[in-house]
């Protein structure tokens, strides 16, 4: 690891842009230096972070799902059949037209996504009721020429931990119950990375090409702006009768079956980072990282048996699966703890020679820097339980933080006041050209009607017609 541009203090949270592009190198996520545009290097720390996350969204998917993998080439034959899906993909895809010195007879895309490289094979493996629902995901990684500006974990053009999940349902009802539980499921999969999202349906010219309608999730970070942090979409029989993916029903007719697919990226790790860390660095929620306890023995001349008892505590945390590191190094040790800080190590348990005698460890926590003495009888459950603590507390600070800038607007100059600061809810009519007039004025865009939207009256504030819903708007990413 380069050290030089370690050394300098990282950029205060204030100027977001440039404390996010050097926390990604100070505290080892992703290297930016590979030569191609929107492709990035996982150091072995940040993919750490990546598996404990997805760790989480497999434990939540494989309860009724299953995991697969299909293949990453796509033949143009496939990938041109959905006409709606081909528009929204066709300036994005990349295409391998070679193999080695020979042009290939059909050229063969790199999966932007991969509705065309399953559903073929959805259509050869969906016979009767018997075969639905059938609910697969992938974790892979899908490329997409993206021409607006990249950035590491937000916007790749290769997205390297694409989770796309694609079912296949009996009736239209079944395929918006599951979208439902989509994000029902990426909802919980936030909570337990301790960052809030809001859940919106995107107005019709935002919805995923080819789909019926679209659910997004997005996350507020620390600049105002949303980051689309997982989107379900259902497909109804649009892909269905493209592909020829039909059941026999009950009266022995072939029917299309319906059909979702649902998606999260590496932006989950792009948010948690942004939303919690700090000054000092990465404050990372203890599920996902992929050291949760680091102990400094504090060693004078003589050991006096400190090491022995920084050992013996490391196995019993161990012991009851808490993922803990010593630091021995003969780093001083304020260097210690800016550097164990800066990777956003949640604990930081201190032992000297004094702590020993009074049988005793110093416990200090990453999220507030509180320093509290444990005793070493109880020092495993006090760890536990801080962890449990951390957890929360984050939970509670990120929902705080983005209720109070979820700003209910009366009008147009009320939007554009608040919206440098965050999300605008506002009337709207619902019809396109009021919708797409309204983000003309207020330079952002509409993420969608709020999922847990309650009734309420008032007219669209720019044909002054009769609304019956508020939308959320924001600038995003
Ligand atoms: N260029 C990108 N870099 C990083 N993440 C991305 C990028 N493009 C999309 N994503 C993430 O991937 C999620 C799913 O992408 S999507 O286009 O909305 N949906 C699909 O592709 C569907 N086939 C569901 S898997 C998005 O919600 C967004 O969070
Ligand atoms: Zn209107």
């Amino acid at each position: 690891m380069a050290e030089q541009e370690k050394d300098a203090a990282l950029p205060s949270k204030e100027n977001f842009s440039e404390w996010y592009n050097d926390l990604l190198l100070k505290g080892e996520i992703m290297d930016v230096r590979y030569p191609v545009k929107g492709l990035y290097v996982w150091f072995p720390f940040g993919f750490n972070i990546r598996r404990n996350v997805y760790d989480i969204m497999r434990r939540l998917l494989d309860k009724d799902h299953q995991e697969t993998m299909f293949p990453l080439l796509i033949p143009e034959n496939e990938f041109m059949k959905e006409a709606e899906h081909i528009k929204g993909f066709e300036d994005e895809v990349y295409w391998v037209t070679h193999g080695g010195l020979t042009p290939l007879d059909v050229k063969l895309a790199l999966r932007p996504t991969s509705e065309t490289a399953i559903y073929p094979m959805y259509k050869l493996w969906i016979r009767s009721h018997a075969d639905m629902p059938l609910k697969l995901y992938q974790i892979v990684n899908t490329f997409r020429y993206e021409t607006k500006h990249t950035r590491p974990l937000i916007r790749l053009r290769e997205i390297t931990s694409f989770k796309e999940a694609h079912t296949v349902h009996a009736t239209w009802d079944d395929a918006a119950a599951q979208v439902d539980e989509a994000i029902r499921i990426y909802t919980d999969f936030y909570r337990q990375l301790a960052v809030p999202v809001l859940a919106s349906k995107r107005p019709d010219w935002d919805k995923f090409p080819g789909a019926d309608y679209t659910i997004a999730t997005d996350a507020l970070m620390p600049d105002g702006k949303t980051l689309q942090v997982g989107t379900a979409h259902h497909l109804g029989d649009n892909f269905a009768k493209t592909f020829d993916i039909t059941y026999e029903n009950a009266e022995g007719e072939q029917v299309y079956a319906h059909q979702t697919c649902y998606g999260v990226s590496e932006r989950s790790i792009a948010a948690l980072i942004s939303i919690h860390g700090d000054d000092k660095g990465l404050v990372l929620p203890p599920a996902i990282a992929p050291v949760q306890v680091v102990i400094i023995p504090i060693i004078f001349k003589k050991a006096e048996g400190v090491l022995e008892a920084c050992e013996d505590l490391m196995s019993k945390l161990e012991a009851v699966g808490i993922r803990v590191k010593m630091d021995a190094s003969d780093d001083r040790p304020g260097a210690k703890y800016y550097k164990w800080e800066m990777k956003g190590v949640p604990v930081r348990l201190e032992l000297g020679p004094r702590d020993l005698k009074n049988n005793a460890a110093m416990l200090v926590r990453r999220d507030t820097g509180e320093k509290q003495q444990f005793s070493l009888d109880t020092i495993v459950d006090d760890v536990s339980s801080m962890l449990d603590d951390i957890h929360d507390s984050l939970y509670e600070k990120a929902k705080e933080s983005v209720y109070s800038r979820v700003f209910d607007c009366e009008d147009l100059d009320d939007v554009k006041e608040n919206l440098p600061k965050g999300i605008a809810k506002i009337f709207w009519c619902g019809n396109k050209e009021c919708g797409l007039k309204l983000e003309d004025d207020i330079g952002a865009g509409i993420l969608g009607i709020p999922t847990d939207q309650e009734e309420c009256k008032g007219k669209c504030p720019v044909c002054g017609a009769d609304a019956e819903t508020k939308v959320y708007v924001a600038r995003t990413y």
